[in-house]
């Protein structure tokens, strides 16, 4: 598989040795310094494009992408808000996209057992929800991409909660996501119940950025030759 990296930072260059490792081949390697690169003729001689950059210039590559008629795997986050206009784009043009706060395949187990747990406990109103998520202090979001899924889908269940925060609730209605930046923390996430009587929590430790690399190429692969727009959900038959 011939890759197109966009984006050469910490997860481009974790992804590429494991690409390597795997015998896949990176043929782009697109940072500030080569941005010509994103041009179709330069992006379609990639089966499928890796898009890890900023939250201000996701969309733009994605686009580029789809011009380029290259599928794209994208894991920036801190841009979500246009993913509804994405995917719509997406499906119009007949392009492929899979899009995911978080590859690693312990937080796609974590996401499960986070909806299990929010399930279980949407009936018992004595118990408050919070979460917390540390990461290192390159980080530009906040709160993380992984944590604002986490709080989505207790927000599906749970009818107390109406939205969530960053930092603390001011209100029983909403959730606070608290972010802390510690380095070198890849990413914590932990969802906290909380009453009177006791506390439950979850949490997921990154000890490297392997998962979420791992995971990047593993969803690269299924993507070659796909149009439509997927998610890790596919990737990992959840
Ligand atoms: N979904 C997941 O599983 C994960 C998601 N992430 C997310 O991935 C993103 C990247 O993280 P990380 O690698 O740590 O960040 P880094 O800051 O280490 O790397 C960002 C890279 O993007 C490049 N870049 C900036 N603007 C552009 C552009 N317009 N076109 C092409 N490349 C550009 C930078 O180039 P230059 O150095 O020249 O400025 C740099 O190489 C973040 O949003 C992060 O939250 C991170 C880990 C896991
Ligand atoms: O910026 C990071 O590093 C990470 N970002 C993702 C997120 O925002 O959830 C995934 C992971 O936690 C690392």
């Amino acid at each position: 598989m011939k890759i197109a990296l966009i984006g050469y930072g910490k997860m481009g260059k974790a992804i590429e040795a494991i690409a390597t490792a795997k015998g896949h081949e990176v043929i782009h390697r697109i940072d500030m310094n080569n941005l010509h690169l994103l041009e179709p003729n330069e992006l379609s001689k990639a089966d499928v494009a890796i898009e890890f950059t900023t939250p201000a210039t996701a969309v733009d590559n994605i686009m580029k992408c789809f011009a380029a008629n290259v599928p794209v795997v994208v894991g920036t986050t801190g841009w979500l808000d246009r993913l509804p206009e994405v995917e719509e784009r997406c499906k119009a043009g007949n392009h492929g996209f899979l899009c995911a706060s978080n590859f690693s395949i312990g937080v796609n187990i974590f996401f499960e057992v986070n909806k299990r747990l929010a399930a279980l406990m949407a009936p018992h109103k004595e118990y408050d929800v919070q979460m917390l998520e540390i990461h290192h202090t390159q980080k530009k979001d906040a709160p993380s991409g992984t944590a604002i899924t986490l709080a989505e889908e207790i927000l599906a269940v749970n009818s107390s909660k109406t939205k969530w925060v960053e930092g603390s609730a001011h209100n029983p209605g909403e959730l606070g996501i608290a972010s802390e930046r510690i380095d070198p923390t890849p990413g914590t996430h932990t969802v906290t119940y909380t009453s009177d009587i006791d506390d439950i929590s979850i949490t997921h430790t990154a000890h490297n950025r392997q998962g979420f690399a791992a995971g990047a190429v593993a969803a690269a692969v299924y993507m070659v030759g796909k149009k439509g727009v997927y998610t890790m959900k596919d990737v990992l038959n959840l």
